[in-house]
């Protein structure tokens, strides 16, 4: 098994689950939204979960659609190898008509960094891939800064930060649509706060570093995953020319009043 494997693995499965996740909605249809979100979350573990284990016997997987204790599993703590995986990033869009930001993310942690991950956003028929890194855009110098955010739950600091700065807040759906967003220029940034999984962010994170993109949390520490609480409840993913502004402008916001 090469590294080239797992790079083609992940993205050959974000975007197969993908396919069926668009044949699923069509075929379902939308009277019931919250039933189509739950049969794609359920349909997409199904089919990632169990070619994992065929492909890759000997590797741990995280789900977002697994059980409680099996999120817990001591193995996967114990694995040189893990896989991340979100099934459906962004179940409510996948459950809205004419939405395109939902996303498949697979993403593979190895003995403490991410090696491996894809982002399938199956209704714009791409993948963003690790074993094809897409190339960042020239950011022309000077323009109104765009920031991603959450539809749903655009977090404070974010709505600060763009005051501050003068910058544009987008509502986007899926935290891999928004990195997607950021890695083909649509925005310059990402920022979500307030609450978050690992399997959120592990496979755009992925994509975004091996890119050259930056992606930490928004005090500037590294993302870290596979850990026992897989919960990584804030995340700034940017183009690299603008994060140390953005960095500055969390810190200063985060700030006592004195
Ligand atoms: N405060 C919070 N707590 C837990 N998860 C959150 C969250 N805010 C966003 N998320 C998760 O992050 C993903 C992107 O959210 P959003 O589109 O609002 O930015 C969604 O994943 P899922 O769709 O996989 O559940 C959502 O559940
Ligand atoms: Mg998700």
């Amino acid at each position: 098994m090469t590294a080239r494997d797992d790079h083609m693995l992940a993205a050959e499965l974000a975007t197969e689950a993908g396919k069926r996740l668009v044949e699923l909605r069509a075929r379902v249809g939308f009277a019931d939204e919250k039933a189509l979100g739950d049969a794609g979350d359920r349909a997409s573990h199904r089919f990632l979960t169990d070619a994992l284990r065929r492909l890759r016997p000997g590797d741990a997987v995280l789900s977002e659609e697994a059980t409680r204790e099996e999120r817990a599993a001591s193995r996967r703590l114990s694995a040189d190898r893990v896989w991340i995986i979100d099934p459906l990033d962004g179940t409510n869009e996948f459950s809205e008509p004419g939405r395109t930001d939902w996303a498949v993310h697979v993403a593979l942690w190895e003995k403490g960094e991410l090696a491996a991950g894809a982002v399938a956003l199956p209704a714009q028929g791409i993948t963003l891939t690790t074993a094809d890194p897409p190339r960042l855009p020239d950011r022309p110098s000077g323009g109104r800064i765009r920031i991603a955010v959450s539809r749903s739950r655009a977090p404070e600091i974010a709505v600060e930060l763009a005051n501050m700065l003068g910058a544009e807040l987008v509502r986007i759906g899926s935290a891999g649509a928004k990195i997607a967003a950021v890695l083909t220029g649509e925005v310059d940034a990402y920022l979500h706060a307030g609450g978050q999984y690992e399997w959120d962010s592990a496979a755009p994170v992925a994509v975004a570093l091996a890119a050259g993109a930056h992606a930490s949390r928004i005090d500037g520490s590294p993302l870290a995953y596979n850990r026992p609480d897989p919960f990584l409840p804030d995340i700034l993913v940017s183009l690299p020319g603008v994060a140390p502004m953005l960095l500055a402008g969390v810190r200063d916001l985060s700030r006592p009043p004195s």
